[in-house]
């Protein structure tokens, strides 16, 4: 199967990849501007990249937040030293209540979450992402923070294109966001970023390949063009089953996204004009068709 065909996207009339755009907003940014440039600008799909928001709702930062407010109602009453302590005391008491529903109370605010970023990119097809910190993304939860968060939007009723789920995360881990992805009908991108160097390809794509997920990508750091080549044609020499997405990042690796679909790599990342990149290297939608004409 090809990616279009997994992604349930149309086939390109030109032969061209499948345009991702990254959608990197954090909690007090306004998703409407984005939705708009968005009709203006029409990627195949859209890339949330949950790592620029979902922290904000952590187990630890809700609760600040919750302890936060009840200490400030405190600090507007006057009120001897004994209650203080009897309601302090009571403060940490809520924190276990907190604690116990918290695995309720994140599944909420995850779903709450999901559907706004749904509700406002409307038409797009949503790929879910959340890349942490090693990965080259903003992402700082712990392996089991990550896993919760990305089945429980699998889970939110809002249905993803495809999830991407990091190599680097412990196979059980991996495993049970797969089987989340399986449960709803969602294919797996299985990704790995190498920020240093361009390893040895070949080994890397079938490692990728052999955890079983639907789709493979690798993106790695070139420090010099015949590194950008030696990618491009170790994706062409693939003889992996799964569609592949390779990309060569940086400025010296930016002809692996214009024409890294010649090469056999399905999928381009690209931002909205005037939007910052969410990876080094990237092109704006604009850049990219612009490269494409002058072929
Ligand atoms: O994995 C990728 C590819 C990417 O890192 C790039 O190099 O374009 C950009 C990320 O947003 C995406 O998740």
């Amino acid at each position: 199967m090809t990616l279009r065909e997994q992604l349930h996207l149309p086939e390109s009339p030109t032969g061209k990849p499948v345009i991702a755009v990254p959608l990197m907003l954090g909690p007090t940014d306004k998703l409407t501007p984005f939705a708009q440039q968005l009709q203006a600008q029409k990627p195949d799909v859209v890339e949330w990249r949950a790592d620029y928001i979902a922290d904000d709702f952590s187990e630890a930062v809700m609760w600040q937040q919750v302890k936060a407010g009840a200490q400030a109602a405190l600090a507007q009453k006057d009120v001897s030293a004994m209650t203080e302590a009897k309601m302090l005391a009571e403060i940490d008491q809520a924190q276990q209540e907190f604690k116990a529903n918290w695995p309720i109370m994140n599944q909420q605010i995850i779903k709450e979450l999901t559907g706004s970023v749904f509700e406002t990119i409307g038409d797009f097809p949503i790929i879910l992402t959340y890349r942490t910190q090693a990965q080259g993304g903003r992402g700082e939860m712990s392996p089991l923070e990550y896993t919760l968060f990305m089945v429980n939007a699998l889970k939110s009723g809002y249905h993803f294109a495809a999830v991407d789920v990091e190599y680097t995360l412990a196979a059980e881990f991996r495993d049970k966001i797969m089987a989340a992805a399986r449960a709803v009908g969602v294919p797996v991108i299985m990704s790995y970023h190498d920020l240093n160097e361009t390893p040895d390809v070949p080994v890397y794509l079938a490692d990728l390949a052999a955890t079983g997920a639907d789709i493979v990508k690798l993106a790695v750091t070139p420090h010099d063009e015949a590194d950008v080549e030696r990618l491009l044609l170790a994706t062409q020499a693939a003889q992996i089953a799964q569609p592949l997405i390779t990309i060569s990042m940086g400025l010296l690796g930016q002809r692996s996204r214009i024409e890294g679909y010649k090469y056999g790599s399905e999928m381009t990342f690209a931002v909205l004009d005037g939007q910052p990149v969410s990876a080094p290297g990237q092109l704006t939608i604009s850049e990219l068709r612009a490269a494409w004409q002058a072929k």
